[in-house]
């Protein structure tokens, strides 16, 4: 029998930008990592953007599979037809950025069949995998893509605000992730995980959702701590 129960309901604005102010240094320690304010001042050292980029290739690889994994989960469990054509559009966008990776490794002269995985980078892509299996909701699973995207809009787009000293050279680079478009995909998947966790905070709840709601917030922190550690991976710090 389904367990209906009362819960608080969300009454100070939406759920994501709640968890954006409870918890604002971490998401400013990923957003403004000192790799990025380096890249942003233009005195960012290239063996650690040539060290990024070959590891994020890595990654890049191991997230193609976890977003057609959400893809496969807004397809069966989504309130939205049109979330399967978001999730659809951005994974056709890293089909490109795979192709642009292999140019831009090719430029600096970086061999990507030589690239050995570092841990951190092997620990974020098995955690990614751990969001694969068919228990984890699509809600935690939205928020999860949410959160990984909007961590490199906000960081690259940082880089191309007036003022920034950017080297010429990595202006390429911010303009993939900071650009208007991806800014609105960004947003779009805010809305998206936004309106699933909103469900989640609504009055009447089936038993075990807020459950999901809390998931979904220690995904998010554990997102932006696997992102925190990849900048720092980057510059040589781990
Ligand atoms: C580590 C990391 N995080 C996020 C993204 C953006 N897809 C990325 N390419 N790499």
């Amino acid at each position: 029998m389904e367990v209906k129960k009362k819960v608080v309901g969300v009454d100070n604005g939406e759920v994501i930008e709640q968890w954006l102010r409870k918890h604002s240094l971490i998401y400013t320690g990923a957003t403004r990592h000192p790799l990025i304010l380096s890249i942003r001042d233009g005195t960012v050292h290239l063996s650690a953007f040539k060290k990024w980029l070959g590891q994020d290739y890595i990654f890049v690889r191991a997230f193609v599979p976890f977003v057609a994994s959400v893809l496969i989960k807004a397809w069966k469990e989504s309130d939205d037809i049109s979330d399967v054509e978001v999730i659809l559009k951005g994974m056709a966008a890293l089909n490109d950025e795979i192709e642009w990776f292999k140019r831009e490794a090719a430029k600096w002269n970086i061999e990507l069949s030589n690239i050995v995985p570092h841990k951190t980078n092997e620990r974020y892509c098995r955690f990614l995998e751990s969001l694969m299996r068919p228990e984890v909701e699509y809600t935690v699973a939205i928020t999860a893509l949410w959160a990984i995207e909007a961590v490199y809009q906000e960081s690259f787009a940082h880089c191309l605000e007036d003022g920034s000293k950017t080297p010429p050279e990595l202006r390429e680079t911010c303009q993939r992730w900071g650009n208007e478009a991806f800014g609105q995909y960004c947003t779009t998947l805010r809305n998206i995980a936004n309106r699933r966790l909103e469900r989640l905070s609504g009055d009447l709840l089936t038993e075990g959702y807020d459950n999901v709601l809390k998931q979904a917030e220690v995904v998010f922190l554990r997102v932006l701590e696997y992102e925190v550690e990849f900048w720092n991976m980057s510059r040589g710090d781990s």
